[in-house]
């Protein structure tokens, strides 16, 4: 077994750790972890899920389970309730092994730190008392699956197998096409949607009047739309404004993380529809670049943004395109400069077109 794996005390003992950071308040706790949710029943959104979990666990027929989903939406929390409802505190540690991104993920881990694991057998109480029975299985739980080799994951499907008596697997991953579907067909699926704006608000709002933060509604919505569903983003960038400056405001929110705020993408969505190209570059780069913003989030925002013009389909699909060229050719190192001419040159196409269908394209009086 190599170093970086550790031994299943060792995963164990990390698992101990994590359960005694969720169910304390210690003030130097990340907040992500402060603010865990414990039990099921706290986690905002995933409402079906947490139903027929709770079914399974009662029934005490968990199958084995693939959570995916993007980052940030509770899958890890999800099973970490689960398993707290299902093992009693003391015995946690043996029932559980949790692996995640920083254990490696070769066949060695499956063919070791698993199937040692799983060769041992369980038993143990219910934790609620409302079921006096024996949970007859101890639980895998696969965190960051994505990361796991193709060869990793062959070898697990005869594992998941072998000792599906003994032990129930959670796999979770974000996309679900990099598990091989040898595995998917084992398990039973649930997909973790980005979470509804209405439903994070309680849970920001509960953080903030506990940590007795000023948050303005415009900061409020701030965090909202940067965080796009990601649970993980709301809680950190509003800790990490909150330690920066006294109030959560649109302005300190987007400062904290370095993006443009709404006014100035604006500003800039202006300049490119209604200026000369040359004007276009000097604006956006003393705007922008000077600013520190990176093209990169300035294209996820104006491709948010072009979605709410209302141009033919041809001067849209045009602006789209030279979007994604330039968010392709940002990933592989080309310079922002080169690629903001590509911008203002996707505009400029998509102007031409509209211009073609007898249309003006200005955005003086659009929301923005
Ligand atoms: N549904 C939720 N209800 C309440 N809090 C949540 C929820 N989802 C996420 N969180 C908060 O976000 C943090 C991160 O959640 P979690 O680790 O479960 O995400 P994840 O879906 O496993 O993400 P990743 O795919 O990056 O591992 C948690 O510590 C918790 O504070």
């Amino acid at each position: 077994m190599g170093s970086r794996t550790g031994s299943r005390e060792e995963h164990s003992l990390q698992f101990l750790n994590l359960t005694k950071m969720t169910t304390t308040t210690a003030s130097n706790l990340p907040w992500v972890e402060k603010y865990r949710p414990s039990k099921l029943d706290e986690l905002v959104a995933h409402e079906q899920i947490v139903k027929t979990l709770t079914k399974f666990i009662e029934n005490r027929t968990l199958p084995h389970l693939l959570f995916y989903g993007p980052p940030g939406t509770g899958k890890t929390t999800t099973v970490l309730a689960a398993a707290r409802q299902m093992y009693s505190p003391t015995k946690m540690a043996s029932m559980v092994l949790e692996l995640n991104a920083s254990d490696e993920r070769g066949i060695d881990v499956v063919r070791n730190t698993i199937v040692n694991f799983a060769q041992t057998k369980g038993l143990q109480a219910f934790s609620t008392s409302s079921n006096t029975g024996t949970v007859p299985f101890k639980l895998v739980i696969l965190d960051e699956a994505d990361a796991m080799t193709k060869d990793a994951q062959n070898a697990l499907r005869r594992v998941i197998e072998k000792y599906t008596d003994n032990v129930r697997f959670c796999i979770i991953c974000n996309y679900l096409a990099s598990i091989v579907p040898a595995i998917q067909s084992r398990c039973t699926r649930f997909r973790f949607a980005p979470l509804d704006q209405k439903l994070i608000v309680p849970r920001l709002e509960y953080i903030v009047e506990t940590e007795q933060l000023k948050m303005t509604p415009d900061g409020k919505d701030a965090l909202l739309i940067v965080s796009k569903g990601d649970m993980r983003t709301v809680i950190n960038t509003l800790q990490s404004t909150a330690m920066s400056f006294d109030t959560v405001s649109e302005n300190t929110v987007y400062q904290c993380i370095g993006q443009p705020t709404p006014k100035e993408m604006k500003e800039v969505v202006k300049t490119l529809l209604n200026d000369p190209s040359k004007k276009c570059m000097n604006t956006i780069q003393t705007k922008l670049f000077e600013n520190g913003y990176a093209l990169q989030d300035v294209i996820t925002h104006l491709h948010d943004f072009v979605f709410t013009l209302d141009i033919p389909d041809e001067a849209m699909s045009a602006i789209i395109t030279g979007l994604g060229e330039v968010e392709e050719n940002l990933s592989t190192g080309c310079s922002n400069e080169t690629q903001l001419a590509a911008v203002v040159a996707a505009f400029f196409e998509a102007k031409r077109l509209c211009v073609k269908e007898m249309k003006n394209l200005e955005i003086e009086d659009m929301e923005f």
